[in-house]
């Protein structure tokens, strides 16, 4: 089967992947060529705050999940509080449940001063929002999307303001595009390293970011895979 591919308004090719191969990404940079994935985390934090800048930068919601997507929007959370952005935040468990990753990004937000609300009553009575991070769910969907996290994706539609999710609306299957059950309505997706196929044909603006996976990981795993952000740190892409 020919690799299905996104482009660049440059129109460089590159190939969109299966939430199966994303994962075999991810370990070959971390397994064989040693970068952490905090460090990605970091830049995917990072580029999803950029984002949010481009579409409000008054107050932001960050809703977080307990995985490698939740860690990214706890990341982001962190450098929007760094330059002032009034942050709000919302899990979908109790803060002392997180475990790896989104643990230790919480307890950094923690020391900050930023402490979370938990489950839908906190995505609806969060005051002054004028953007919502959506960091619930990202490639690690399996099956229908239960509660909490359910609501909460309910909670974020039902509030009207922009969104901007990370890596893929919350509720997509990563690898189909099928909503399982309910979805966020993201009103831009930033897709992280390489675009997923269920992203193809989305109505709202996707953005490739850039989260220093160096080309030796795709060499690795036969991925044909040219440059696509020049000298930038993320790039718009077409399906
Ligand atoms: N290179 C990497 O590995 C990086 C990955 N990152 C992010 O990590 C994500 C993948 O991380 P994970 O594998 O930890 O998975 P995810 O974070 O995508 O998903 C796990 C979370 O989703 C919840 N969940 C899964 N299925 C559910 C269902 N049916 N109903 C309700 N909740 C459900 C879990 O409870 C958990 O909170 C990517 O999408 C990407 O956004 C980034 O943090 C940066 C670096
Ligand atoms: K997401």
């Amino acid at each position: 089967m020919a690799t299905e591919r996104f482009h660049t308004p440059a129109d460089v090719g590159v190939p969109a992947v299966s939430a199966e191969t994303m994962r075999r990404v991810d370990r070959v940079a971390v397994d064989e060529v040693g970068i952490e994935l905090r460090q990605m985390m970091e830049n995917a934090g990072r580029t999803l705050a950029a984002h949010v800048f481009e579409v409000d930068s008054d107050s932001a919601l960050v809703v977080a999940g307990n995985g490698g997507n939740g860690g990214g929007g706890l990341a982001c959370a962190r450098h929007l509080a760094n330059h002032d952005v009034d942050v709000s935040l919302v899990l979908d468990r109790e803060p002392e449940e997180l475990t790896g990753a989104a643990a230790h990004q919480y307890r950094i937000l923690e020391r900050m001063g930023i402490t979370a609300g938990v489950g839908s009553g906190a995505v609806s009575g969060a005051e002054s929002v004028s953007v919502v991070v959506d960091a619930l769910i990202g490639y690690g969907l399996t099956g229908r999307v239960r509660d909490p996290a359910a609501a909460l994706i309910r909670a974020v539609n039902g509030r009207g303001a922009p969104v901007v999710s990370l890596d893929v609306p919350s509720g997509i299957d990563a690898t189909t595009g099928d909503k399982l059950g309910v979805a966020v309505d993201p009103s831009r997706t930033v897709t992280l390293a390489l675009p997923k196929t269920g992203l193809r044909g989305r109505s709202e603006p996707l953005f490739l970011a850039d989260i220093g996976i160096p080309r030796t990981v795709y060499r690795r795993l036969d991925i044909e895979y040219v440059n696509p952000f020049g000298r930038a740190w993320w790039v718009k892409l077409a399906s």
